[in-house]
């Protein structure tokens, strides 16, 4: 039997309600309230799948009534009806967790049913649910700091190795598929080492041609080629005494292993079109989601380098190989989401969370990431909902996201192509969301916020650095570290 609980001070729009309701739905039972107070008391006695509630009520109104219906009963679902020219309250009422509004108009049938079968189906969802661990108690974890999540036997080998090695100067090479946390990783050993006060940089070796690859890695003299003129100082000596990260490895061109080689055996290189012999000091983190034996098999990766680079090797497991650390990324995730998004959402579907652990995950984490992000941003209330069936838009946006990514690392694309490609994917999303939608509010704030912890993030939370990076004064970036609220 379902129940829906139906709020109105109005007696013939109870009825019209309940006779549309009745009229389409099976094995339903309509309680009637006729104010705030019988409301609650229903719910509380009563605890219905739904509830249908005017926004305009005398005594305590819609929202009062909601939010008390909220402190009894959170996990409530509630759809509230507005009249004309009021859909601001509904917008307030569906920020506090409302799971949606509707207005009182002539189509009021044809919108209605809809909605209440998805909130029917959703309460089914919701009736079992996981509470996931302090999920919003954001105290004691810098959300700005990423962390390496899961206590699997497998993450268990890579910790260890990452703490094998911290305090020397080994070449570590990572592998595994893309999305497994490479990056992480290679942040990681970077922050355990003796090198962790020094530079750390990183470049996708993937995304840059072969010529331009060369230029910012070693770095060039004035005239060196057209357009040569300045002299440039590369990556590896930019990095002295530091960290360089080589992610994709695999498709360095052969003409640049040779002088990487030598970086590692003699610590020299030379700029483009120079003579002058450097000594560098740069410790080489590598990564990989290619077989390297199968390129030095087919003449496309020098054997000699791959030894000099496999000082350690970590290998980095699928995420479909343990499946185990799927709840604690998840929480994770949520933290960070509801922290970024101003979200309070506390609470995963058992079933959802069954969906995710079965799943095969061929982007990892990154896929599992994009999709938790997806629906921290489209859930209203303390429940995360989230829709597999999505899963196929959260491969695609992974893919959009690795393509812009590597686009992004190429200087040959005009900085305006990427600010358009980004403002491109977001308007994308606000067509397809409701014109009154709050998260619609201050998106030229919200990118400010994003860029600002984005850049902290990368910079190791170098104020300095990182005010310069953005072009920006350090005072401003105080004070705008200060409205966003950033941690
Ligand atoms: N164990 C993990 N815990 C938390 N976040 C993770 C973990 N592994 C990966 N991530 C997140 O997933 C995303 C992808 O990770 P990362 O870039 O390190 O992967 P990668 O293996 O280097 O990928 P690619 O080969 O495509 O460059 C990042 O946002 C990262 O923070």
């Amino acid at each position: 039997m379902t129940k829906i609980l139906l709020v109105d001070d109005d007696k013939n729009m109870l009825l019209q309600l309940e006779r549309i309701l009745k009229s389409n739905l099976e094995n339903l039972e309509t309680l009637k309230a006729g104010d705030g107070k019988e409301a609650l008391k229903l719910v509380k006695k009563e605890n219905p799948q739904l509830v249908l509630m005017d926004m305009q009520m005398p005594g305590l109104n819609g929202l009062e009534t909601f939010a008390e219906i909220k402190k009894a009963a959170p996990k409530q679902l509630v759809i509230m009806i507005t009249g004309y020219g009021t859909t601001d309250t509904a917008i307030e009422a569906m920020k506090l967790g409302a799971y949606d509004y509707i207005t009182k108009s002539p189509d009021l049938p044809e919108i209605l049913l809809p909605m209440v079968n998805a909130a029917l189906r959703a309460s089914e969802i919701m009736n079992e649910v996981v509470v996931l661990e302090n999920v919003t108690d954001t105290q004691n974890v810098n959300l700005n700091v990423r962390s390496i999540i899961g206590l699997s036997p497998k993450m268990q080998e890579v910790y260890k190795s990452v703490g094998k090695i911290a305090g020397t100067s080994i070449p570590v090479l990572l592998i595994g598929e893309s999305g497994t946390g490479k990056e992480l990783v290679a942040r990681a050993v970077y922050h355990n080492s003796n090198r962790k006060d020094k530079t750390f940089l990183a470049i996708n070796c993937a995304a840059i041609p072969e010529t331009l690859l060369e230029a910012e890695l070693f770095g060039y003299e004035k005239g060196a080629f057209t357009g040569a003129n300045e002299r440039k100082i590369g990556k590896f000596e930019l990095c002295n005494g530091g960290t360089i990260f080589l992610d994709e490895i695999g498709d360095m061109p052969m003409s640049i292993q040779a002088k990487i080689l030598r970086v590692l055996q003699e610590h020299e290189l030379e700029r483009v079109g120079g003579t002058e012999t450097i000594k560098v000091d740069v410790r080489i983190i590598s990564a990989t989601n290619k077989n390297l034996q199968e390129l030095i098999a087919a003449a496309k990766f020098r054997e000699d380098l791959y030894y000099r680079l496999n000082g350690i090797q970590i290998s980095l497991p699928a995420l479909r190989e343990r499946r185990e650390d799927i709840p604690d990324i998840v929480s994770y995730f949520l933290k960070r989401f509801n922290y970024e998004f101003g979200k309070n959402i506390s609470e995963i579907p058992t079933r959802t969370l069954e969906q995710l652990k079965k799943h095969e995950w061929p982007g990892n984490v990154r896929e599992l990431e994009n999709i938790v992000k997806r629906a921290v941003v489209t859930t209203t209330g303390p429940i995360l909902q989230l829709n597999l069936r999505s899963a196929g838009a959260a491969a695609a946006e992974t893919a959009r996201e690795t393509t812009l990514r590597n686009q992004a690392f190429d200087p040959a694309t005009p900085l305006d192509a990427l600010i358009d490609a980004a403002a491109d994917s977001l308007l994308e999303r606000m067509l397809i969301m409701p014109e009154d939608d709050p998260e619609r509010r201050d998106l030229t704030g919200k990118l400010e916020k994003a860029l600002i912890v984005k850049a902290l993030h990368k910079l190791e939370e170098n104020q300095v650095r990182t005010a310069k990076l953005l072009g920006i004064t350090r005072n401003t970036l105080r004070s705008r570290i200060a409205k966003y609220g950033v941690q």
